[in-house]
């Protein structure tokens, strides 16, 4: 098992490619990354027009990670907008609805991008394990608006199966796991118990639908200084035994072992690039 790599992403923000306010604000939101959405927020009459503005929303790159969603397989706009994104060459494309490691190719093929694929339907939770394995896999995103309908599922409580299983699956092949959306933008403390749980999972952070979830997304997945001040004390009581030629070393009543000192090497490492 290999770690995702140490760029956090914490807060990943979609923005519908057909609203050009959105388009202008979201380079500025804070966000890890922007998705930039062809799919469900877009509607269909729409989906050309917003295709033609993300080559002018792209032009300038950002700090953000830029991703486009994409229409998925077997739609009447997958292969134009394939096309488009290869054109663009934002720093990924996000595949909605996966179900298997061949639209994985696909998308990777006609757009030579790294892929990140929507695990939002009972058959993608079923084959994640192989579709976080495909070649070009840069991570894996949570659906849970999609997935609640098609699982006929109350709740996020009633999903927990199916996170679980999209984490594991990113944890094994070792990509970037992004919990889904909480669409309750305006209530601050949904998304605040959200974010601490998609963390408990293992997520690696959320995507967002709006620019005042940013914050609080950045806040629950990135180390806290707590978290920092323990990860550096661990890494210099390890290496102090270490130099001792001792094989773990105890701090506060803990055994501290090299397992642990990774896991701080990469809370560091996400603070240092998170800034
Ligand atoms: C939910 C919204 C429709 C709300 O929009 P609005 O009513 O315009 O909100 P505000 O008036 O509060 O907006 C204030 C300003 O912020 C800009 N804004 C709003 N949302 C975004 C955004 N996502 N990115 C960037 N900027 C944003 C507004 O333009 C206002 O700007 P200004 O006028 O200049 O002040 C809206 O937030 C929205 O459309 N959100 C995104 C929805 C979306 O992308 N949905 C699809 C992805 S989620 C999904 O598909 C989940 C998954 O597939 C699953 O199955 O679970
Ligand atoms: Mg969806």
């Amino acid at each position: 098992m290999t770690d995702p790599a140490p760029r956090p992403v914490r807060s990943a923000l979609f923005v519908p490619a057909s609203s050009p306010r959105a388009l202008a604000k979201a380079p500025g939101a804070g966000a890890d990354a922007v998705i930039y959405d062809l799919e469900d927020a877009v509607a269909p009459a729409a989906k050309p027009a917003a295709r033609d503005a993300l080559a002018g929303a792209l032009a300038t790159p950002g700090p953000a990670l830029r991703i486009v969603r994409v229409n998925g397989l077997g739609t009447p706009w997958h292969e134009d907008d394939l096309q488009a994104v290869r054109a663009l060459a934002p720093d990924g494309v996000l595949i909605p609805k996966a179900e298997g490691p061949a639209a994985v190719a696909k998308a990777r093929d006609g757009t030579g991008l790294p892929v990140w694929a929507m695990i939002e339907t009972p058959s993608g939770v079923l084959r994640a394990p192989a579709i976080a394995a495909a070649e070009g896999l840069a991570g894996l995103v949570a659906g849970t608006n999609d997935l609640a309908a098609e699982l006929r599922a109350e709740g996020r409580p009633a999903m927990a199966l199916a996170l679980q299983g999209i984490v594991l699956a990113a944890r094994a092949a070792g990509v970037v796991a992004l919990d889904g959306v909480c669409g309750a933008f305006r209530d601050a403390d949904a998304l605040r118990a959200e974010c601490a749980e998609g963390r408990r999972l293992g997520f690696d952070g959320k995507t967002l639908i709006h620019p005042v979830q940013v914050a609080a997304a950045n806040a629950a997945f990135g180390p806290s200084d707590e978290e920092v001040a323990l990860a550096r004390r661990r890494i210099e009581a390890f290496e102090a035994m270490l130099a001792q030629g001792a094989g773990v070393a105890v701090l506060d009543g803990r055994i501290v072992e090299n397992l642990h000192v990774r896991a701080a090497r990469r809370i560091l490492a996400i603070a240092g690039a998170a800034g």
